[in-house]
């Protein structure tokens, strides 16, 4: 496998037998060719955000090196969250499975379709702590650390409460 780029990414599930579901992804993300799992964060369960009366998430981040452009990437995430039985029907509604890009390389794309960075990872805690996880030292292209995204939304949610 040549794999030219590393990348991050976000799994989710919230319905049924998530472990199952998030298990189910990873091994699909295996079996890719083009992609090879590098690292995999704990599973967190997470009380759910952008969405009420929703039922808690199970999240992991994962880190891979792919051979996969961006856009590519994308298309054999989606292609596994219809494999997981993904429900489309309510935006936002509850999903077997969510894969999200959180960050790839240090590309910055802002498309209508794809946003790189994750435009809402820094305001999730159920992201940015497995990442932690996994990566305690990564730096962003803005020169802060994860360490300070954690503290600054710690503080927000600190204000908010
Ligand atoms: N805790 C939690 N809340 C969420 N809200 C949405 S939307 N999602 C799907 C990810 O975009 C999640 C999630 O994965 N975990």
């Amino acid at each position: 496998k040549h794999l030219a780029a590393e990348a991050f990414l976000s799994l989710g599930s919230n319905i049924e037998d998530r472990l199952a579901h998030l298990k189910e992804a990873l091994e699909l993300l295996e079996k890719d060719q083009e992609i090879l799992l590098e690292k995999i964060s704990s599973v967190y369960e997470t009380a759910p955000v952008g969405y009420i009366n929703q039922h808690p998430f199970l999240n992991v981040v994962v880190k891979i090196t792919t051979s996969l452009k961006p856009f590519a990437l994308l298309e054999h995430l989606q292609e596994i969250e219809r494999a997981g039985g993904r429900e489309r029907e309510i935006r936002w509604g509850p999903r077997t499975i969510d894969l999200d890009i959180l960050l790839y390389n240090n590309e910055n794309i802002n498309l209508e379709h794809l946003q790189i960075p994750h435009p809402r990872m820094f305001e999730r805690g159920f992201v940015l702590i497995p990442f932690y996880e996994i990566e305690p030292g990564y730096q962003f292209s803005d020169g802060k650390s994860i360490v300070q995204y954690i503290e600054e939304l710690t503080n927000k949610e600190g204000v908010q409460k």
